[in-house]
């Protein structure tokens, strides 16, 4: 048993000996040779890896002079990878925009609108053997800035932004990417680099594939929309098994050996060495730790890298301890794969499938609404099964699982409100102002767009337009900002909860501008409430 866990877990690594591990990586990373971790993996090789090993053996790797020329002579600039490419169902002026009310917010919308044409990339033909690229056969939509290639959660609101703007060719070429990926792989690595295997992100494949689906009904295209579920189908499910073997817990082991056929799900890695994108950042506080290495590659797949929820003393990234937590929003997005699986199932006239996965995701949200929720602060709290203790404290995961069948109490709305009113820039990711990027103050609009969509499913539509106008402020004064500044309006990651038109900040590198999932985001909040929406009002300096 023990030798096939270590089978796996080599496996699922990356032996890359150079982008992945090995002196070459490690001297490189060491010596700051550049700024960003990142920017060292992402190059393309000039010569063959042998070639390049050999004359790594003739240079004095001590000299950083000789290291940086070494660089110089054997790879190519990060990114030359990849090639820009026009979406072929790009639209200059996509529908929904003649719904906006305010004249500033439809001419935003367009300049946002052609922020795709930047973002839609495919990579260069013959050289998967030269980079570190995770080959995929279609073009696909980035993040921008460092963010060179896709992200697997990040491609969820991009995909939202695409339908809502009816480029279905491009939202369905990038689902492929993925049901590729999985039929590969297994699972879905964080992003598509081979530094980013064995781990994954926060699972959202099948709902993906639902909103595509959803789409595409919308648009009259029944027949088209079936075909697309009998592809996924298969794929959506190999994902759920991979979470349902390597991701979980016996519910019963936790709760009274009640629920001892339903699973909990925590994030988790099968890494053991440092991130070859942030290497220093990781061995600086590992220390050849391979157990903390473990865990911080975790926190990446939680896609909340990171945040005072992984740290055992709420304060330190050395506490990280991600693997323990089951947490809020895993379970949520778990709970809805099932939904999803069971509706396709029915789609396909899968009777029996269809009965599994109902009574699957009936009994699992039971769990997650019942026992995670904490009747005195009024949320959803993760639960920490090494120390056995759930995490009271606010984070912006809490609310989730209002996407699910949750009857929200009207305490839980009141704190909801308090929180928004309180800070006018979004909600913000937690209350702890650690200096690490998923916490106070940022404030991340893939957080804001899954408590929007909660309240409107618990019939709290003022709510969810007042968060809804946060947002939107942040983001178009944050745009307006930047021309004046840079001559350029620009899309930003993350904002700051606590102000409008203040990027965010933190972490391990500079806030990055693009932004797939803000872009995507915003364009689901202008056509979900375009009639209501107010023109932003930005601070003076503005
Ligand atoms: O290089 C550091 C980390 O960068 C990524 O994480 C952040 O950006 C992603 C892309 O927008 C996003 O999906 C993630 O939630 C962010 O925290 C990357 O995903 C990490 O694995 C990486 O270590």
């Amino acid at each position: 048993m023990i030798i096939f866990i270590l089978i796996t877990h080599i496996s699922a690594q990356c032996s890359h000996p150079i982008f992945c591990q090995g002196d070459i990586l490690h001297t490189v990373q060491t010596q700051k040779i550049f700024n960003d971790g990142k920017t060292f993996v992402d190059m393309t090789m000039k010569k063959t890896e042998t070639e390049i090993l050999n004359v790594w053996k003739t240079i004095d790797t001590k000299n950083k002079e000789q290291v940086t020329a070494f660089v110089a002579d054997n790879f190519i600039e990060a990114g030359s990878d990849l090639e820009s490419i026009r979406p072929s169902d790009y639209k200059e002026k996509p529908d929904y925009v003649d719904n906006i009310k305010v004249e500033e917010l439809k001419d935003w919308s367009l300049e946002i609108n052609k922020i795709w044409l930047e973002l839609c990339k495919e990579f260069k033909k013959g050289i998967e053997d030269s980079t570190s690229i995770l080959y995929v056969p279609n073009p696909f939509f980035v993040p921008g800035g460092r963010f060179r290639e896709f992200y697997y959660w990040d491609t969820m609101w991009v995909i939202d932004g695409l339908i809502i703007s009816k480029m279905f060719e491009s939202a369905i070429k990038m689902q492929e990417n993925f049901v590729y990926t999985i039929n590969k792989l297994g699972y879905i690595p964080n992003g598509a680099r081979i530094y980013y295997k064995g781990r994954t992100q926060p699972p959202v494949l099948a709902q993906i594939t639902y909103n595509i689906y959803q789409g595409l009904i919308q648009d009259g295209q029944e027949e088209r929309a079936k075909q697309f579920i009998i592809n996924s189908f298969g794929a959506v499910e190999k994902e759920f098994q991979y979470f349902y073997e390597h991701r979980s817990i016996r519910a019963c082991l936790i709760f009274q050996n009640v629920y001892c056929d339903v699973m909990l799900y925590h994030y988790d890695s099968d890494i053991y060495y440092p991130r070859p994108e942030s290497y220093n950042e990781d061995i600086s506080i590992g220390h050849a730790n391979i157990h903390m290495y473990h865990e911080i590659t975790a926190g990446a797949e939680s896609g909340w890298d990171f945040s005072t929820r992984w740290f055992a003393d709420q304060k330190s990234l050395e506490s990280i301890q991600t693997s323990y937590i089951l947490s809020v929003d895993l379970n949520t997005f778990m709970i809805i794969n099932m939904k999803r699986l069971a509706s396709f199932s029915k789609v396909l006239g899968l009777q029996a499938k269809q009965t599994f996965y109902d009574t699957l995701s009936k009994n699992t949200e039971e769990i997650l609404l019942d026992k995670f929720y904490n009747k005195e602060t009024y949320q959803w709290n993760d639960y920490n099964y090494k120390d056995k203790k759930f995490n009271k404290n606010f984070y912006a995961s809490n609310y989730f699982p209002l996407n699910l069948k949750s009857k929200s109490d009207s305490n839980l709305i009141e704190n909801l409100k308090q929180m928004i009113q309180q800070y006018p820039g979004g909600i913000p990711t937690s209350i702890f102002n650690t200096g690490q990027q998923w916490d106070l103050p940022n404030s991340w609009p893939p957080l804001n767009q899954m408590i929007i969509q909660g309240l409107i499913n618990n019939d709290q539509k003022e709510l969810a337009l007042q968060l809804s106008q946060n947002v939107i402020n942040n983001a178009y004064c944050c745009f307006q900002k930047s021309i004046t500044q840079y001559g350029k309006g620009y899309m930003f990651e993350k904002y700051n909860a606590a102000s409008v038109g203040t990027s965010g900040g933190g972490g391990e590198y500079e806030v990055q501008t693009g932004f797939g999932w803000t872009n995507g985001v915003v364009i689901w909040i202008l056509n979900t409430f375009g009639q209501q929406l107010l023109l932003p009002t930005c601070p003076q300096q503005i």
